[in-house]
């Protein structure tokens, strides 16, 4: 046996040095033979005369748009005089899509907006463009540079809440169709504009009646675009170019009351464990233990895949090689917030609430979680594992509100509207990479779902990651730069979509 040692340790070395040899020579071949997903852009049409100009009189309606605080605060709490105002303002603003016997307006659930515009070939199935008039309410009001509802015009900037999410794109769509109309242009395709006014708050009273109305008119959508994910400029690690996030799903979420009750009394006669004291130590459990790493498993795995040839070398190798690394990428992703959002289901804690009196021990203690569900995960899954986290039956876990996770709505050269949005993105954003996400936020889509299984979550604009805190927070803005972009996007997909979309496979076409 002592014999033979040195020969089954030469064996043992010569089998590890000829396995590396495979993997890495496998991993080398995978990376420089890697498909490419991106197409070239179509001629870029931001220079054709018809192009949209951020000039003062647009800017002066968009920073108007702004100064309407229609701020949604619970569900069915909301501003409506605010709303209402704000349904003129746009009824005023825009004297051609208000008058043309082309476009026929509803004001649904009492200030959500629906635009039907009637398209010359009855034949093609509409097509709708999403987005919302209310917004988050104002924090931190002392550290915003500009007044948050001013709509103030500062260093190229527009200031206020509402202006990346989501009035941007409310403003800019139709912007977009006034100017296509005002030059009598009938499009041929039929096309909505569905505007729901309390998104933040879930959509219950807005899109939810919108998806209602279209559904009892037995509408079927070609395709449907909402608020979404940016074009990313630094935002996916190792990707230097301009990066377009289309998002073809949307995480679930699963909103989580936790109560505890227990006796209460006086302060001066503790008892070892308070109501306060146990559902801190549950809240502390689900925050020391994240869901389950899930990258790879889902719409994201792709993500990495549509751009592996572009990117840096390093990443290139793994982006390229998911069967390996994908355990090495997971842990990158998971490493900051606006990443980890793709990696796994997260948990939130957005409220904590006990106690009445500093002397008076509280019988009481509500936590709420707001936990956000990666599209391989489900409902039940996350609830059975908060569960087996907390692992008290002390713990009350009341489900406030809760929706699995979106379909995923087909992408790549398969699909024609993927591809009609691919190239209206490189229209404006040449040397962007385009590629398939998922939401890490939800959108009013969740009340479209059974009017089209093409929907897609995108918007327009550029963000860099100081920006992602912007959203729902301090000193939201958007460049002029950006507003342009967005009118001028919603003007050539509007353009576009009058061109036919094919399906080019096996030698055959069909038209939707
Ligand atoms: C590897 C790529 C990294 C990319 C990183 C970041 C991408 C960030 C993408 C999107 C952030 C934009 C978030 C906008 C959210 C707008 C929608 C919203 O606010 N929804 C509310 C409404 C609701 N009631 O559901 C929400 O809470 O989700
Ligand atoms: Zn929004
Ligand atoms: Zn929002």
């Amino acid at each position: 046996m002592w014999a033979n040692l040195p020969r089954i340790l030469t064996l043992v070395v010569r089998g590890f040095v000829l396995t590396l040899a495979v993997l890495t020579a496998v991993v080398v071949i995978r990376t420089v033979t890697f498909p490419s997903y991106q197409t070239s852009p179509p001629e870029c049409k931001t220079t054709d005369p018809d192009f949209i100009p951020a000039d003062e009189e647009r800017l002066a309606r968009f920073t108007s748009a702004i100064q309407f605080q229609t701020v949604s605060y619970e569900r069915g709490v909301g501003t409506p005089q605010e709303l209402a105002k704000f349904v003129r303002f746009i009824q005023k603003s825009f004297p051609t899509v208000h008058s043309s016997p082309m476009v026929r307006r509803d004001v649904v659930g009492n200030y959500s907006l629906l635009y039907r515009v009637e398209g010359s070939d009855a034949s093609l199935q509409p097509y709708m463009l999403a987005s919302h008039l209310d917004v988050v309410p104002i924090t931190e009001e002392a550290n915003w540079e500009a007044p948050p509802f001013s709509g103030q015009l500062k260093d190229g900037y527009i200031y206020g809440r509402g202006t990346i999410d989501a009035k941007h794109s409310l403003m800019g769509s139709l912007e977009a169709l006034e100017f296509l109309l005002s030059r009598r242009h009938q499009p041929k395709r039929t096309l909505y504009l569905a505007f729901g006014h309390d998104e933040e708050t879930g959509g219950h009273f807005g899109a939810k009646v919108i998806g209602d109305v279209l559904t009892q008119r037995g509408e079927k959508i070609a395709f449907i675009l909402d608020e979404g994910s940016p074009v990313g400029d630094g935002l996916a690690p190792g990707v230097s170019k301009l990066l377009a996030l289309v998002s073809v799903a949307e995480k679930g979420f699963l909103q989580l009351r936790l109560e505890v009750n227990e006796e209460g009394g006086h302060a001066s006669m503790p008892r070892s464990e308070s109501a306060i004291g146990i559902l801190s130590k549950a809240i502390s459990k689900l925050e020391d233990n994240p869901h389950p790493n899930m990258f790879g498993t889902g719409p994201e795995a792709r993500m990495m895949e549509y751009v592996a040839t572009e990117m840096t070398l390093p990443y290139r190798i793994l982006a390229s090689n998911l069967w390996l690394f994908s355990p090495l990428v997971a842990w990158v992703y998971s490493r900051k917030p606006q990443t980890n959002a793709f990696a796994r289901t997260t948990t939130a804690l957005t409220r904590f609430n006990a106690g009445v009196k500093d002397n008076v021990i509280s019988p009481e203690a509500v936590a709420v979680i707001d936990h956000r569900i990666h599209p391989m995960s489900s409902v039940e899954e996350v609830m059975e594992f908060d569960r087996k986290v907390i692992n008290d039956p002390r713990v009350k876990l009341n489900v406030i509100n809760n929706r699995p996770p979106s379909p995923t709505s087909p992408y790549g050269k398969d699909s024609p509207t993927y591809m009609m949005l691919q190239e209206t993105i490189q229209q404006i954003y040449p040397d962007a990479l385009v590629t398939p996400t998922f939401m890490v936020a939800n959108t009013d889509t969740r009340h479209y779902l059974n009017l089209s299984s093409a929907i897609y979550r995108f918007n327009p604009y550029v963000m860099t990651p100081s920006d992602l805190p912007r959203f729902h927070g301090v000193n939201e803005r958007i460049s002029v730069q950006n507003y342009e972009r967005v009118m001028n996007f919603y003007y050539h997909l509007i353009v576009n979509m009058d061109k036919p979309l094919e399906l080019k496979r096996h030698g055959h076409e069909d038209e939707l």
